[in-house]
């Protein structure tokens, strides 16, 4: 389980088109994606909303066929959901029946692992996770952190190659929000697993990520490929540096454009300047 240099795990989204057809009408989600994720990498998706984070995560899953384009795991197509990819939603999905070990195990009784192995497996990512003594706890007496944590967890407990993580940490509050961080990046730099994750929150990205992909508004192409210039392992005190309000600086700027971009022609910058005059500095700070 404690893996130092991962050898599987690359996922190559390319050139990715995505196109519903709703009401008869054809509608673009992404347009030419390129994402790479290197075995054991840390990538981020981060956008304005409904520019297609969660379309192109879900052509990873498996769960959606891109209209157009190639995607890979391991430089093989992608055909359907598999054991290989680990999927955290921002809902958690915990059966509530289940107490949490019996939650984390079913992946795994599902792929025919012996009670043993099970066990085994269940309580050593537990533990890794600060949930050992919450093994026989359910669902429901879990706080929001600790559930989302059990389902970090339960993706984990099959050894996949890779984990998708779309806005896992959007439900809860922020303290809780900057704990669950550092527990997931302690993890990640304990079991280095390729990891997927999409986020609105520009210091969670820049945190958590090796790599981080700007879009643009709908249709979703990739407006910046970004390299995270902070050193391993993360500590929260990084957060404070020059580099770290650097990168959330520009990585702002960036999704800024292109907020103002999705919310149409009525909003131009010179417009928006105008209604900053009127509104003050804190109107400016919501639209962000
Ligand atoms: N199955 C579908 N059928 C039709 N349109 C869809 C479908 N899934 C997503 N869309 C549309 O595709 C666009 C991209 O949606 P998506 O959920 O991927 O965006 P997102 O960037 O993840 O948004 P958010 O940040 O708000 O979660 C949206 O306009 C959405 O309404």
């Amino acid at each position: 389980m404690d893996k130092t240099v991962a050898s599987h795990g690359r996922v190559d989204v390319r050139d990715v088109h995505i196109r519903f057809h709703t009401k008869g009408q054809e509608f673009e989600a992404v347009r030419a994606a390129n994402v790479h994720v290197r075995p054991g990498e840390f990538v981020s998706l981060i956008g304005p909303s409904g520019c297609g984070k969660s379309t192109l995560l879900n052509a990873v899953a498996g769960f959606l066929k891109p209209s157009s384009g190639q995607v890979l795991l391991d430089g093989q197509p992608i055909t359907g959901p598999g054991s290989d990819r680990g999927v955290v939603f921002q809902q958690y999905s915990l059966f509530p029946w289940m107490t949490v070990r019996a939650n984390v195990e079913f992946g795994l009784r599902m792929k025919g692992a012996s009670a043993s192995e099970r066990e085994a497996q269940a309580r050593t990512l537990l533990g890794l996770a600060g949930l050992l003594s919450f093994e026989n706890h359910y669902p429901d007496q879990l706080s929001g952190g600790m559930k989302q944590r059990v389902g970090i967890v339960r993706a984990l407990a099959t050894s996949p190659q890779v984990l998708l993580m779309d806005e896992p940490f959007g439900a809860l509050d922020s303290q809780t929000r900057v704990v669950m961080q550092e527990i997931l990046t302690n993890m990640w730099q304990r079991l280095r697993i390729s990891v997927l994750f999409i986020t609105h929150d520009i210091d969670e990205a820049v945190f958590l990520s090796d790599r981080i992909y700007v879009m643009t508004a709908r249709p979703g192409r990739i407006k910046a490929e970004l390299a995270v210039p902070l050193p391993r392992p993360r500590t929260p005190e990084m957060t404070a540096t020059p580099e770290f309000a650097a990168m959330v600086r520009q990585i702002k700027g960036l999704i800024r454009e292109e907020s103002i971009a999705a919310m149409g022609g009525e909003l131009s910058d010179g417009g928006l300047a105008g209604l900053c005059a009127e509104v003050g500095p804190r109107g400016v700070g919501q639209l962000v």
